[in-house]
């Protein structure tokens, strides 16, 4: 079956039990989900950068949006279809040779942002 890309471990509201788990640990390093100095630090500096991509995916997912929505606009307004199946395929193919089964998932998602439901 398909995997959902979550990695696998300890539930994310435990440290895991160890020793190091007793109260109090996670103040010694809040919000990283270790208690290991070292392992938290390295952890800051990459979800540093995971808020920057969060935030350029999300400005793009806004910006398509709107670039879609021009098209079909556009497409109206001179008589022409609110959708082309054919390029909606074409995207969703591209999503799926680079992403698999969640690329398609999130291309559907994509499109629907832009030009709304079905
Ligand atoms: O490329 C187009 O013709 C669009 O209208 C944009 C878009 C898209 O969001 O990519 C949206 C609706 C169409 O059915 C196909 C593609």
């Amino acid at each position: 079956m398909e995997q959902s890309g979550a990695p696998a471990g300890p539930d994310v509201t435990s440290n895991g039990g160890g020793p190091a788990g007793g109260p109090g640990a996670e103040s010694t390093n809040p919000g990283t989900g270790t208690t290991e100095p070292g392992a938290a630090a390295r952890i800051a500096e990459i979800r540093v950068r995971i808020d920057e991509i969060d935030r350029a995916l999300i400005e793009l997912w806004q910006e398509r949006a709107e670039l879609s929505r021009e098209v079909g606009t556009t497409r109206m307004a001179s008589g022409g279809t609110r959708l082309v199946l054919s390029r909606e395929q074409e995207i969703l193919e591209r999503f799926r040779s680079a992403l698999g089964a969640d690329g398609v998932q999130l291309a559907l998602l994509l499109l629907r942002a832009g030009r709304g439901p079905l």
